[in-house]
């Protein structure tokens, strides 16, 4: 276990669900002696002040990474790039840069042309998340009992992956490390693909003819109100992630709907042992999950306990 690290000063690059709850979770374990913020709106920069998980709000990108010692870019994968541009100017020798970003291959490729030599690049993603977005939405503990996983690119100082790892342990999470490749395959199948049937299948339900929209809603059984949190989550991030992970995502799609495929099959056949046998078979997952101590899919979990209100209106795009 290593001892808690502390960085004179943290700049975050957006102040959203992740830049927040990072943010409050850093506050929490006193890991920062200055936290600085950048966000595009006004509004966002004056509410993450207010809250009171930044302590100095900038304008410009570039201003708020100015003498940090820890940059995290905490924007959607499409703009890491753009933001990495502004600061590399201003990025100090020694500092660590790292994202948070859902999609690794691309954090590697837009980011990483923009890191000044002296800098430490180790792109990560907390595999912890909401459906909703903007300043209020973050919180402390979103991280605690969460993994976190770094993606080092070759050539990255041991002592420097070391320190970011103790900085996410000391945020609640526990750290595993893995090739940006094998990451954006794993999570394909784990977190993108499911939002994508999840914002498929509430598509495929609101265009119904035959059933209206108040009898989705009035008769929504948890399956389908399951299936209406992960498709609330933000437009943009997913956007993003579909554009920036397109072939892995391809390839589980394609998996995917073979198998629908077959499942489909089975009900036209009256196949009753291929059926019990597939949903024994998913039902040992669900409890190797739980029996692993990652079921945290509450009914409560995802919300904030105290600034649940509306996304920020600075992520349209
Ligand atoms: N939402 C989730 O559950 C999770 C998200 N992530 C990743 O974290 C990152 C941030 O996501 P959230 O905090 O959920 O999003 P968010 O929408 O709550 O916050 C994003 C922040 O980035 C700023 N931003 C948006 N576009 C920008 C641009 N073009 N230039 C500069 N700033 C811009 C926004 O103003 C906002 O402050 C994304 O890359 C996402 O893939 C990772 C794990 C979980
Ligand atoms: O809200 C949920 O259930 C999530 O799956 C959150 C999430 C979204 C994106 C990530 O990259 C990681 C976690």
């Amino acid at each position: 276990m290593s001892a808690k690290p502390h960085f004179e000063r943290v700049a975050l690059m957006g102040l959203g669900l992740i830049g927040g709850s990072l943010g409050h979770a850093m506050k929490r374990a006193g890991l920062a002696g200055h936290v600085s913020g950048y966000a595009r709106s006004v509004e966002t920069r004056a509410r993450a002040l207010e809250i009171g998980f930044i302590d100095s709000a900038h304008e410009t990108a570039a201003e708020a990474a100015k003498n940090a010692d820890l940059v995290v870019i905490c924007t959607p994968v499409g703009a890491l790039g753009s933001v990495a541009a502004e600061i590399e100017p201003v990025l100090k020798k020694g500092a660590i840069l790292t994202d948070v970003g859902s999609v690794k291959m691309a954090v590697v490729r837009d980011v990483g042309p923009h890191v000044p030599e002296g800098v430490h690049f180790i792109p990560g993603h907390p595999i912890a998340g909401t459906e909703e977005s903007g300043p209020d939405a973050g919180f402390a503990e979103l991280f605690d009992g969460r993994w976190c996983i770094l993606t080092p690119v070759p050539g990255t100082e041991p002592q420097a992956l070391e320190k970011l790892s103790a900085f996410w342990t000391a945020c609640g999470s526990n750290v595993d490390v893995m090739e940006p490749r094998h990451h954006d395959l794993v999570l394909a199948i784990v977190s993108h693909l499911p939002h994508i049937i999840a914002y498929n299948i509430v598509g495929t339900a609101s265009d119904l003819e035959a059933v209206t929209q108040s009898e989705v809603i009035k008769y929504s059984a948890s399956g389908f109100r399951d299936f209406t949190r992960l498709a609330a989550s933000d437009p943009t991030m997913w956007r993003d992630v579909c554009l920036n992970n397109k072939e892995p995502i391809l390839e589980m799609l394609g998996r995917f709907s073979e198998d629908l495929t077959a499942l489909q099959r089975a009900i036209r056949w009256g196949d009753g042992d291929a059926l019990f046998d597939l949903f024994t078979r998913t039902r040992a997952i669900r409890r190797s999950i739980i029996d692993a101590g990652q079921d945290i899919a509450a009914p409560n979990f995802g919300r904030n306990p105290t600034h649940a209100k509306a996304a920020d209106e600075d992520d349209v795009q």
